[in-house]
């Protein structure tokens, strides 16, 4: 089993380069299918999620081939519509090979959405929207299938505000019959990527960025290449490292504007930043100030970026309280926090957490992706040294996350352990 192993790492400094966005990047691709000639997408991370994207890709007959941050797909030749139930389950975001997929070919049959567990994770809004542009879902035990004779053009309003679903029905709706009219949409940087990968492949879509998306279909789509925005869950998470021990980080290749909620919520606290036109660097005072976060959906603060600023927030002395109203569970890095020494609770969907006490390093688990980071940058505060599983969850976001944070400073080591060494571990620590 694999174990992340953080000691504590005193001032974190250096500059990172911050890749392309996973949650932009898993919907390119699967949109990918939607066109009628060969597509070059730059920016593309490395992880664990991409590679299964592209092995489903594979699977239907999508060459993908990927160099680096390049993954040049051909859809030509794709020849099947039915996705493996266990890989479209392996992460969350599969659910964009059945509104591609639907589009093209007015079929598919596919696994049910995985990805990180909250609890509670609906997916009732993109049935709502297949079955407003006219298609009929069944639901099976392992899987779904969704079929339409012809797609056309509907007016849809959102029950909830959801960057999924808003970007699903993008995918459904730009080869429908006619127009498609998206209201109460989510407006997240990554909508907004998906939008523009969609026009530049001869889509008529607008208003993408606003609460109003208008679309209409049209029956080609060309080739092309697009380069992923970055990902601001990234970088936020190493602008908060650079306030744990008073150090100093720059993220470049970034959208400042994207982290607009995450970098005033880091002033408010006691860091001081420095925004480029494509560069942030933050700068650690020492002292860090006690605060509350409300995290909701774009341009509110990220619920991405809950889990690892509540680390920082054990940093800084006093009380803070953590809310999530996109998912209001999302708080299993609570009691692994604890085991760390934290002074941290869960009352009410809410996470009080007493701030400024000394943590002291353990045997943790990821639940989930950021759970992770979470939990790894508690480790590099900790002292001693920190034992991280649940790696998997973590690999599924994170490209090199061991290298590039040691490339700051951090003392971070990927190990591999036997059963029995792993056991007598826990064991000791228990
Ligand atoms: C792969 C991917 O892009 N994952 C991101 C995406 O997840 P995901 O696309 O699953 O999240 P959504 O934006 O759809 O969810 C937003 C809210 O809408 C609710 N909802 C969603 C769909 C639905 O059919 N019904 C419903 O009620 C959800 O429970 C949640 O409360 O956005 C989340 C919210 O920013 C991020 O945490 C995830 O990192
Ligand atoms: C929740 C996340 O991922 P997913 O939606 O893929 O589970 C995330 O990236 O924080």
């Amino acid at each position: 089993m694999k174990v992340i192993q953080a000691e504590y790492s005193g001032q974190l400094n250096g500059t990172v380069h911050i890749p392309g966005a996973k949650n932009s990047s898993l919907a390119v691709l699967a949109a990918a299918c939607l066109a009628d000639d060969q597509v070059t997408l730059e920016g593309i991370p490395c992880i664990d999620d991409v590679r299964l994207v592209t092995e489903i890709c594979r699977d239907i007959g999508m060459e993908a081939r990927q160099t680096g941050g390049q993954v040049v797909l051909d859809p030509r030749w794709i020849h099947s519509a039915a996705i493996d139930p266990g890989k479209a389950s392996g992460y969350r975001a599969s659910y964009y090979f059945a509104g591609a997929l639907l589009s093209k070919f007015g079929s598919v049959t596919i696994g049910f959405p995985g990805g990180d567990d909250f609890v509670s994770r609906p997916f009732d809004q993109h049935i709502k929207v297949f079955e407003a542009l006219g298609a009929k879902v069944r639901l099976y035990p392992e899987y779904y299938s969704v079929q339409a004779a012809e797609l056309k053009g509907a007016d849809i309003y959102f029950d909830t505000v959801t960057s999924g679903a808003t970007m699903n029905a993008m995918l459904a709706a730009v080869r429908a019959k006619g127009r498609t009219q998206l209201h109460n949409a989510a407006v997240d940087p990554e909508v907004v990527d998906t939008a523009a990968f969609l026009n530049r492949l001869g889509a008529r879509r607008y208003g993408a960025g606003t609460n109003t998306i208008r679309i209409e279909g049209v029956a080609y789509l060309n080739g092309g290449t697009h380069t992923i925005i970055p990902d601001r869950l990234i970088a936020g998470a190493f602008l908060m490292a650079a306030g744990l021990n008073g150090g100093q980080v720059t993220v470049m290749d970034v959208i400042p504007e994207h982290l607009t909620a995450c970098l005033s919520k880091l002033e408010e606290i006691g860091l001081q930043l420095h925004r480029g036109e494509n560069r942030i660097t933050a700068y650690g005072t020492g002292k860090l100030k006690a605060t509350r976060i409300r995290a909701g959906m774009y341009p509110s603060f990220a619920t991405d970026l809950q889990q690892p600023m509540t680390a920082l927030l054990l940093q800084a002395k006093g009380r803070s309280i953590v809310a999530d109203r996109v998912y209001p569970k999302r708080f299993a890095h609570v009691p692994q926090l604890r085991r760390l020494g934290a002074e941290i609770e869960q009352r009410q969907e809410v996470a009080h957490i007493r701030g400024g006490r000394p943590l002291r390093g353990g045997w943790v688990h990821a639940t989930d992706v950021r759970a992770g980071t979470c939990l790894l940058l508690a480790g590099l505060a900790a002292e001693g040294s920190t034992c991280i599983t649940g790696v998997d969850h973590i690999e599924r976001g994170y490209e090199d996350i061991i290298g590039s944070f040691r490339s700051i400073g951090a003392k971070l080591s990927l190990r591999e352990l036997d059963e029995g060494e792993l056991s007598d571990r826990i064991h000791m620590h228990r």
